[in-house]
């Protein structure tokens, strides 16, 4: 089953100062229509409080609620989908889990990782980068991929929406989409800048 898949994801971030809960309200008054909560730091039974808090935050401004990693969280949560960051996980149970209703995103670093995704035929969308280097992590040796390495899927015959990511700021939307991707996810040019709601309504003004 084909699945909407929006042109612009915004991540949240653990940081200090600025709640996920602050984030998304921040985020859905400028405009975002997908937003992927991102938690790395908190226990299971406080993520699911603040997922369905986030969650009536996304149903009051119509936006999609996604949720990275704990796919394990998905019928206690009010949420359309997840994000899943480990390549090598088992997708197919994940996919069991979730159920054919909900979206299930994966990250990927190289095209064998596309190709691999491709194949288990369970994925509504590949996050593909990182595009530059990811300030928020420390270096994991992988290597950005740059404009090139988007021009490259053409020739994959990859068949499902491809989400660029990692280290994307706003100067770099015209020429991402020139490449063919499908979309943009953005946290850091977002989330760590003084006027956050601004930054969003500039990369939605770029993307549509
Ligand atoms: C849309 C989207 N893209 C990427 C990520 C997470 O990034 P990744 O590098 O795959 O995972 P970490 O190891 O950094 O957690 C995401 N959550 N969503
Ligand atoms: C957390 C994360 N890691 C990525 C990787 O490719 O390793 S992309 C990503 C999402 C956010 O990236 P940004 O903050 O640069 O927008
Ligand atoms: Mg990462």
């Amino acid at each position: 089953m084909k699945k909407y898949v929006s042109k612009f994801h915004y991540l949240t971030h653990d940081l200090p100062g600025f709640s996920h809960i602050q984030q998304v309200q921040m985020a859905c008054s400028a405009g975002a229509n997908w937003i992927q909560y991102r938690c790395l730091t908190k226990p299971e039974d406080e993520l699911v409080d603040e997922i369905n808090e986030i969650a009536e935050i996304c149903d009051e401004w119509g936006a999609t609620l996604i949720i990275a990693n704990h796919y394990d969280l998905i019928d206690r949560v009010d949420a359309q989908g997840v994000h899943i960051d480990d390549t090598d996980a088992d997708l197919p149970t994940i996919r069991k889990v979730i159920g054919q209703d909900k979206t299930l995103g994966v990250s990927a670093a190289d095209t064998d990782e596309l190709l691999k995704l491709q194949s288990t035929g369970v994925v509504d969308y590949y996050a593909y980068g990182p595009f530059a280097s990811v300030v928020t992590e420390e270096p994991d040796g992988s290597i950005p991929i740059g404009f090139n390495g988007y021009r490259q899927l053409e020739k994959l015959g990859i068949e499902i929406p491809v989400i660029a990511v990692g280290g994307i700021q706003l100067g770099d939307v015209e020429n991402l989409l020139q490449t063919g991707v499908d979309g943009i996810a953005v946290s850091s040019a977002i989330n760590l800048v003084a006027d956050p709601a601004t930054k969003v309504k500039e990369f939605y003004r770029k993307l549509y």
